[in-house]
């Protein structure tokens, strides 16, 4: 096994903390780099030339798609999608790809997706889009859950993170708590502190990663 650490890369502290509990920090490192897939993306990039690490992965909570991923859940993404990065058209959005200016989609590492679903079976597999305007409405949920009918859950940071990974050659994953449903803008309908539960309960599987 590699002798460099996994870098967990999380949006704020409160979700760096609730992985700290349980992680050997001498084998896991986590940090909060801010919120949204500039932040992350930048943050990432520059943890990732302060020291080598054998792994990224994007943590935190998520808005779950309702009937795919219930609140207080897990998910694992399989692809982090940046479901926002292309052009409108009166046609409908065109993603980068069909602009001709690279991709949209990364896929995740499949060795530590496979190690993620074995040390957290009840976590739901699937796409987790990144967007950086969250979802508020049911249009916007409704367009995003038929251009995507893999998509389990949205966050704002899961593709930037996978950017600066690329870009250093290092595996990378997403690993995310349900703390809302995707849907019209509803603060009464935050669950964060099952989100946080389910964190802290995922974190002890992170020290099994290969
Ligand atoms: O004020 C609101 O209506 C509102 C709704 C959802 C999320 C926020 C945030 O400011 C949290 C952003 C933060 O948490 C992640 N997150 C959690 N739920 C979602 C979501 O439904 N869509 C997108 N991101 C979400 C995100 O990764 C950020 O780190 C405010």
């Amino acid at each position: 096994m590699s002798p460099y650490p996994i870098l967990v890369v999380t949006a704020v502290n409160a979700e760096a903390e609730a992985f700290r509990e349980s992680l050997d920090p001498e084998k896991i490192v986590v940090e909060a780099v801010g919120v949204g897939p500039a932040a992350a993306a930048a943050g990432t990039a520059r943890l990732l030339t302060s020291r080598p690490y054998r792994a990224v992965i994007s943590a935190g909570i998520a808005g779950g798609f309702p009937g795919r991923a219930d609140i207080g859940g897990l998910v694992i993404a399989t692809r982090s999608i940046a479901a926002d990065l292309g052009a409108e058209s009166p046609g409908g959005f065109l993603p980068v790809e069909e602009l001709g200016f690279g991709s949209s989609v990364l896929e995740a590492d499949p060795v530590l997706v496979k190690a993620l679903r074995d040390a957290l079976p009840t976590a739901v597999p699937g796409d987790v889009l990144t967007l950086a305007t969250v979802t508020g409405t049911a249009a916007t949920t409704d367009r995003l859950a038929t251009r995507f009918p893999q998509a389990v859950a949205e966050a704002m940071e899961g593709y930037g993170v996978a950017v600066a990974a690329e870009g250093a050659g290092v595996p990378f994953a997403e690993l995310r708590a349900i703390s809302n449903p995707v849907g019209p803008r509803d603060r009464a309908a935050w669950r964060l502190a099952d989100a946080f539960a389910a964190l802290r309960t995922a974190a002890p599987a992170l020290n099994t990663l290969p």
